[in-house]
């Protein structure tokens, strides 16, 4: 019998409603994988509310529980870290030791490192600190890298002109460690008004993936953190890249159309949980 892969997801928690480890944590035990949810910071909603209470996680607590599941013995069955959402630049280099020391336990584990570095326009406010961190020490430790276009800009030090200066961008990212890089979400000049655009690039070639724009009163949240989390589960199940760039995106739209089909601002993650499982439609990724 194949083995459940394990996956330790270091990023955010909401009581209410679905973004960070409450987005992706459901979605990537129903597709297959035993997750380890460590949460970053425990807040009563995502921050694009406005308003939320709640705390940071003390940066301590990241390697202090990793030392716990090491003294259970456990610690060498950790097949990939996914990390997203930080409090704190501290948290960030917290998980960098951890990711070193679970990659001394298991040295086949992956790093996924989702940069998100906060949007003020949209309402996602993560501290400035936190940017730095990702833009300067994370990079080089990721195996695998989930920028979404302002991520991505913020990367290059620069706005991006077309594709392919995006495919250019994203290459630039590969000289400094990862070994892919997954953009969550196109935005440049010229881009066709009417599709989502997403991109994958690998030492070995460039993938564009598009698909349908759907039309939202108010833009759901978590999404790049469910795209990252499944893209991420698919790997461990044993897909190659593409394939589960192709599954990530396919899986994604399913909760995005039910979202849409209720209304709802939250994704809804439970309502289309069969769906992730075995999305309708597969978005096939051309390589450019
Ligand atoms: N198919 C789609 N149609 C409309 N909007 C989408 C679609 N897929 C994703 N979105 C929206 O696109 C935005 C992507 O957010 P962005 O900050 O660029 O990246 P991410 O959230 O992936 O890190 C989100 O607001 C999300 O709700
Ligand atoms: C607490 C929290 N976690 C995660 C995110 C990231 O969400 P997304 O997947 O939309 O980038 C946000 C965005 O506002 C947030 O407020
Ligand atoms: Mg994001």
């Amino acid at each position: 019998m194949k083995r459940t892969p394990h996956l330790l997801a270091i990023q955010s928690h909401v009581v209410f409603g679905h973004a960070g480890n409450s987005a992706a944590v459901f979605p990537m035990q129903r597709v297959g994988v035993n997750v380890w949810p460590l949460n970053t910071v425990q807040f009563s909603n995502h921050t694009q509310y406005g308003q939320w209470t709640g705390e940071v996680l003390a940066p301590a607590q990241i390697p202090a529980l990793v030392e716990g599941i090491s003294n259970i013995g456990e610690l060498g069955n950790c097949d990939a870290v996914l990390s997203g959402y930080l409090g704190s630049a501290s948290q960030g280099r917290a998980i960098l030791s951890v990711v070193q020391r679970i990659k001394q336990a298991n040295p086949r584990a992956l790093y996924l490192c989702d940069p998100v570095m906060g949007h003020p326009e949209k309402g996602c406010i993560v501290p400035a600190e936190v940017s730095e961190f990702l833009l300067e020490e994370a990079v080089a430790a990721a195996d695998l890298l989930c920028p979404n276009q302002l991520e991505l800009d913020s990367f290059a030090g620069r706005r991006a002109r077309s594709l392919e200066d995006c495919v250019g961008m994203a290459r630039e990212l590969l000289v400094r460690g990862p070994k892919a890089v997954l953009v969550k979400h196109l935005a440049y000049p010229g881009k066709s008004a009417d599709v989502f655009e997403m991109l994958l690039v690998t030492a070995e070639g460039s993938w564009h993936l598009q698909r349908p724009l759907l039309a939202f009163p108010r833009q759901p949240v978590g999404v790049g953190d469910l795209t990252a989390g499944l893209f991420l589960a698919r790997l461990l199940l044993g897909d190659e890249l593409v394939a589960a760039f192709e599954f990530s995106a396919s899986a994604v739209h399913e909760v995005l159309l039910e979202t849409q089909a209720c209304g709802s601002y939250e994704l809804e993650v439970v309502r289309a949980q069969d769906r992730i499982v075995h999305p309708r439609l597969r978005f096939e990724a051309r390589r450019i």
